[in-house]
């Protein structure tokens, strides 16, 4: 990790830039794959699922007798962990459902809003580098919470050309209706645009790696809607002398154990903590059974050393990290000061993986400084809200007048119209 120390405000941007494949070449690819899947379907979908993933897929649909070998695979232990975070993914998400109350704005008028779920909903469940069947949890319970009425799920095959078995679990446990053999930008593309097995959905979540998050952010534009770009795991550690340097070094090694293009960050101001951290860092990568990954993702990682927490915070702030973590005397008092982050873990005894597993948030999450202008997964991103408004008649002869008085200066006759010929009718009867 590149120590870098006491940096200057005008230095921050280039400090804070995350690592990118070439933008040019990835929606090349992205462009190419989308053109074929619109002609070709589910063939252009088997191709390019050779083509990356070295699998040869002849049903992209997960069958019944699959589901049921799947939940014969997975142990009890699992299962049981399971159950448990799906029963706190279940409590926070269920807590964040809200439904407006009428408000009637002026005498006799009256609006309100109603949610209502998204009826189509695709979700991305990666499975690249690992089967992160957790990701399931987080997108299925909520899909079912809100009340979609169809839910299916892409993820790209195994080795051995199946699916792993706790992604079908997780997917049966949560009440995915159907899952599909079928990964990286080709998945996105056929959630998005429909094929002969897979239909096409409304809105598309879930994280994944650069070429996901490309083909999400691509299809976004032309129409289907997206959570969010959720791309490389990221995380910025703020600690001072109170923080555990063998904490702090578990952390970072566990985001940058996600993939080579992982970023994770230290800020302090506190130097002596540097080396000590390193030091943790370089013993613990030793034992990890993904050290080539996570010593790649170091690469791109940095260790900051600033001149106060103040001045540690507003750097947080700036580069908007997906996971923040804050291990410092008196944790609570900065949450007042973060105004951007995907998810906030306080204190020396919340690591960030209680988040993505088990403690109830959710850990789809914005990346890439996304977190400025993006919440992360949650009840409402799988609802939308109708607003309603219902004006009786005195009501419209009171607001009547302004609405007039509005349209005539904008010009739009008819609109003037539409409450004056109501106001006459009103006038006559009266
Ligand atoms: N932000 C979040 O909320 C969040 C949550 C979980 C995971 N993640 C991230 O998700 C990512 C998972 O990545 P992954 O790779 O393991 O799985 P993935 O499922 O996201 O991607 C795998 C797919 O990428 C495609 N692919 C691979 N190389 C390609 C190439 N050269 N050209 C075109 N397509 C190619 C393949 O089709 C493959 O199926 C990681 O970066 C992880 O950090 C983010
Ligand atoms: N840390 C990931 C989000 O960036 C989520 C995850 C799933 N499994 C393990 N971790
Ligand atoms: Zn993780």
């Amino acid at each position: 990790m590149e120590v870098i120390n006491y940096p200057n405000k005008t230095e921050w941007n280039t400090i804070l830039e995350r690592p990118t494949i070439d933008t040019e070449e990835l929606e090349g690819v992205v462009s190419q794959v989308f053109n074929e899947i619109k002609i070709d379907g589910d063939k252009a979908l088997k191709k390019y699922t050779w083509l990356y993933d070295k699998i040869k897929v002849d049903d992209l649909l997960v069958s019944e007798e699959e589901m049921e070998e799947a939940e014969s695979l997975v142990g009890e232990d699992l299962k049981n962990a399971l159950a448990i975070a799906a029963k706190n993914v279940e409590k926070f998400h269920a807590a964040q459902f809200q439904e407006s109350d009428k408000i009637e704005t002026s005498k006799g008028v009256n609006c309100w809003r109603k949610s209502t779920p998204i009826e189509r909903v695709g979700l991305y469940v990666p499975g690249g580098s690992a089967p992160l069947f957790s990701t399931v949890l987080m997108l299925g319970i909520p899909a079912k919470i809100a009340g979609c009425k169809e839910i299916v799920l892409c993820t790209p095959p195994g080795e051995d050309g199946k699916i792993d078995p706790a992604i079908l679990y997780a997917s049966k446990l949560v009440g995915v209706d159907r899952v599909f053999k079928v990964g990286g930008i080709q998945a996105i593309g056929g959630m998005a645009f429909g094929t002969e097995s897979i239909p096409n959905v409304y809105k598309i979540f879930g994280p994944g790696n650069q070429y996901v998050t490309a083909a999400k952010q691509r299809v976004n534009k032309l129409g289907v809607a997206i959570d969010m770009p959720a791309g490389p795991s990221e995380v910025l550690v703020l600690a001072d002398k109170s923080a555990d340097p063998e904490f702090i070094a578990a952390d970072l090694l566990s985001q940058a154990e996600h993939g080579a293009d992982s970023q994770v960050v230290l800020v302090t101001w506190m130097p002596e903590l540097v080396a000590r951290v390193q030091e943790a860092v370089e013993k613990q990568l030793q034992d990890l059974s993904r050290k080539e990954v996570a010593a790649l993702a170091l690469k791109n990682s940095k260790i900051i050393v600033m001149n106060s927490l103040e001045e540690a915070l507003e750097l947080s702030n700036e580069y908007a990290p997906e996971h923040l973590i804050v291990s410092v005397e008196n944790e609570d008092t900065c949450v007042n000061k973060i105004t951007n982050a995907g998810s906030v873990f306080l204190g020396n005894y919340t690591p960030e993986s209680a988040g993505d597993y088990a403690s109830g948030t959710n850990h789809t999450l914005p990346t890439n400084g996304f977190a400025k202008s993006y919440s992360g997964v949650n009840l409402e991103s799988f609802m939308k809200s109708i607003s309603f408004q219902k004006i009786s008649e005195n009501g419209l002869l009171e607001l009547g007048p302004v609405i007039e008085v509005m349209a005539r200066a904008e010009q739009l006759d008819a609109h003037c119209n539409a409450v004056s010929v109501r106001l006459q009718k009103l006038k006559k009867q009266s």
